[in-house]
């Protein structure tokens, strides 16, 4: 695998009938950086995902390492490095840890060497177990893990395409503590050698795990910095509180994202 790519979005721009989804948006996110993408709910940080990864048109530009991605389909998108989770699980439940990470691995396998028990397991698939920590659960049913555990299969599916950028939509939502503690500590491994975007709205989870913050709102960025940069930004503690803090202020601790 080769070293991390960062991305760098130029003028992205989605329209929806009219509607402006994503207005303008140019941001760079660095190779090996752990960006988180906050904004209310509108803000249009799916839809910028989704422009990414091909799901939606755009216009402008996004470059991921050497390759332009707009234009492109989703599958080309895919094979260039780019994956990504959504809200909603998307693990095969009715099969095995192994057989998801097989089948996401693709390797030219037949359907029925998948389904059929495996004696020796990939290279690729063994080092993406033990990333997530699910090495002690390869014959266990997808569908029976806990709900931090099928998050982190998802993630474990992106690493087994050699996906060197990740898009996360909120991957700790409905986790317990612990589990998002062991998430965040999972997306600093995945971080060596990968890009890693987190659209969330857990903002403890952000305080401890974003290296650097994007703001969205109304479909353009409102913020950008470090979490302690962003937090003090008056434009941001509008958006979130409806009016600014004083210097000593919390803001927007406690407030969705
Ligand atoms: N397929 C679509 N057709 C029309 N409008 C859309 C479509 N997808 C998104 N939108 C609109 O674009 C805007 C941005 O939506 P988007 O889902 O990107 O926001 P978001 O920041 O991800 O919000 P949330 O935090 O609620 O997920 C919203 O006003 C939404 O209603």
């Amino acid at each position: 695998m080769s070293g991390p790519d960062g991305l760098a979005i130029r003028d992205l721009r989605v329209s929806f009938d009219g509607f402006t989804a994503v207005d303008g948006v140019s941001l760079d996110v660095p190779p090996g950086d752990i960006r988180f993408l906050i904004g209310p709910n509108g803000a249009g940080k799916t839809t910028l995902v989704d422009a990414v990864t091909g799901l939606v048109r755009a216009t402008g530009s996004v470059r991921f390492g050497e390759h332009e991605l707009l234009g492109r389909a989703v599958h080309r998108i895919s094979r260039l490095g780019v994956g990504r989770t959504f809200q909603t699980s998307t693990v095969f439940e009715e099969l095995t840890v192994l057989q998801n990470l097989d089948i996401a691995a693709g390797a030219r396998r037949s359907w029925a060497t998948l389904v059929r028990r495996r004696h020796g397991v990939p290279d690729e698939v063994a080092a993406a177990l033990d990333t997530i920590g699910l090495a002690g659960h390869v014959d266990q049913l997808a569908g029976t893990l806990a709900h931090g555990q099928k998050q982190w299969l998802e993630i474990g599916m992106l690493l087994v395409q050699d996906a060197r950028l990740l898009l996360l939509d909120e991957p700790v939502a409905g986790m317990s503590h612990e589990e998002r503690d062991a998430t965040g500590t999972l997306l600093e491994k995945v971080s060596r050698d990968r890009t890693v975007v987190v659209i969330e709205h857990d903002m403890d989870f952000l305080r401890r795990f974003a290296r650097t913050v994007t703001v969205l709102h109304a479909g353009k960025v409102l913020s950008e910095g470090t979490v302690a940069q962003v937090q003090a930004d008056p434009r941001v503690q509008e958006v979130y509180l409806g009016h600014p803090v004083d210097a000593a202020g919390t803001a927007p601790a406690g407030t969705e994202a």
